[in-house]
């Protein structure tokens, strides 16, 4: 089948093509399902229910400044030229995949039938001892939707339990991840921006401590630039690995933010206070080679070669006894688990705040606006 990259689905030939009635099942169908599917399925949906009652996107675009309704057009007009009928199959099958999963009942279920990811943003599989978890949007440079949040937590919690020695964590694409998906936080709910601020630091905190609690050896693949979030959780991985072609960039000031994922305790720890603050105070980029030479990075290898020599040397590790990898990972963390888990509450409680400021909502406006890119 084709694919319509902006949504990752499939485009079938006209024999296998749903019904009216199948649509309108499905239509019913969504209404009824047990658990919210996250905003980017939702918008999914919303996309292809357009296509498929009114064909391709008529309609003038949204001002900037109209975050949900442009968002919503940007997801109808992505489908292009989708035919009618093929939108109506494929929110069929999406809608009959969300039921099924919905249905799921074991959240410990072990690698081969692990509950998937509920959207196709996220890549779980285990292969040779290793659970790999794979950002994967590269149209949006795997940036972290608040669905993915989820679907990383679950999936940490299900490599944490399963029979893998080592888990990894990898991009899909050019990028290895720009970071959180600035739209996030253009879905105003209905308590509005405070609830949003309060709402977006639970899944912050949630979403670290899974990091900070992880029992496993953990590694970073770094396969491409690596922006916010997916740098500072790096400090902690276990070890990172990282393409000579990958950047390491936190712009948290000029987004109007502060530090999360543990920095402001792990990066002075790992490179010294003054070489931390010109990352997480003034938005200094590292290359690779200088994020090496600070210790964030484990070793570097030329883009020709790194998934070749990253993925022998993994395989080769996951062969060593696991629990005497755990037992060792544990010792360690245990040392400062306390400290780190009280750094991820302040900081989460700190961009609480910082979310409701005006500069934050300058800086996303801007980089909605296309004036500011980083
Ligand atoms: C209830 C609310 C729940 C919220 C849950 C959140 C809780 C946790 C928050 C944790 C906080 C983390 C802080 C951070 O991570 S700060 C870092 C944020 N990231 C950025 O600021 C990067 C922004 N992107 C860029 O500057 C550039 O896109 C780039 C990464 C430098 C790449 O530039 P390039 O020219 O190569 O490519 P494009 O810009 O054309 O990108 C291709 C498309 O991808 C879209 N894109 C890329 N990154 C993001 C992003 N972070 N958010 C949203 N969209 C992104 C870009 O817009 C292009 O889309 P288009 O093709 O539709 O135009």
């Amino acid at each position: 089948p084709l694919q319509v990259p902006a949504l990752g689905l499939h485009v079938r030939g006209p024999a296998m093509l749903a019904s009216q009635k199948d649509f309108n099942n499905a239509v019913s169908q969504v209404k009824l399902l047990k658990e919210d599917p996250g905003n980017e399925v939702k918008l999914k949906l919303y996309a292809l229910y357009k296509q498929a009652t009114e064909g391709p996107c008529n309609v003038p675009k949204p001002g900037m400044l109209d975050f949900i309704n442009k968002t919503k057009w940007d997801a109808w007009n992505a489908l292009g030229s989708l035919s009618k009928e093929a939108a109506r199959q494929n929110y069929v099958d999406l809608v009959s995949r969300l039921s099924a999963s919905s249905e799921s009942p074991s959240p410990e279920a072990p690698a081969a039938d692990r509950k998937q990811p509920e959207s196709d943003s996220l890549v779980v599989t285990s292969e040779d001892g290793i659970t790999t978890i794979r950002l994967n949007r590269p149209a949006k440079k795997n940036a972290l939707t608040t669905q993915m949040y989820h679907d990383i937590i679950a999936a940490l919690q299900a490599a944490s339990k399963d029979e893998s020695a080592i888990t990894v964590l990898t991009g899909s694409g050019d990028y290895y991840c720009s970071g959180n998906d600035l739209t996030n936080f253009t879905h105003l709910p209905a308590g509005g921006l405070e609830e949003m601020a309060r709402s977006a630091a639970a899944l912050l905190r949630d979403f670290v401590n899974c990091f900070i609690d992880f029992p496993k050896p953990l590694v970073a693949v770094v396969n491409g630039p690596a922006v916010g979030i997916s740098v500072t959780i790096l400090g902690l991985f276990d070890v990172v690995y990282a393409t000579d072609r990958a950047s390491f960039h936190t712009p948290f000031s000029h987004l109007g933010q502060s530090p999360e994922g543990c920095s402001s305790y792990t990066f002075p720890k790992i490179m010294g206070s003054s070489k931390a603050a010109e990352m997480l105070l003034f938005g200094k980029k590292l290359t690779a080679q200088e994020a090496c030479a600070q210790g964030l990075v484990t070793e570097v290898f030329p883009d020709g070669t790194f998934q070749k020599e990253v993925w022998a040397r993994l395989k080769a590790y996951s062969k060593l006894p696991p629990n005497a990898m755990r037992i060792s990972k544990q010792i360690i963390r245990n040392r400062e688990k306390e400290k780190l888990h009280a750094v991820n509450a302040e900081e989460s409680s700190v961009l609480r705040e910082r979310w409701q400021s005006d500069e934050c909502m300058n800086a996303i406006a801007s980089f909605l606006s296309r004036k500011a890119k980083l």
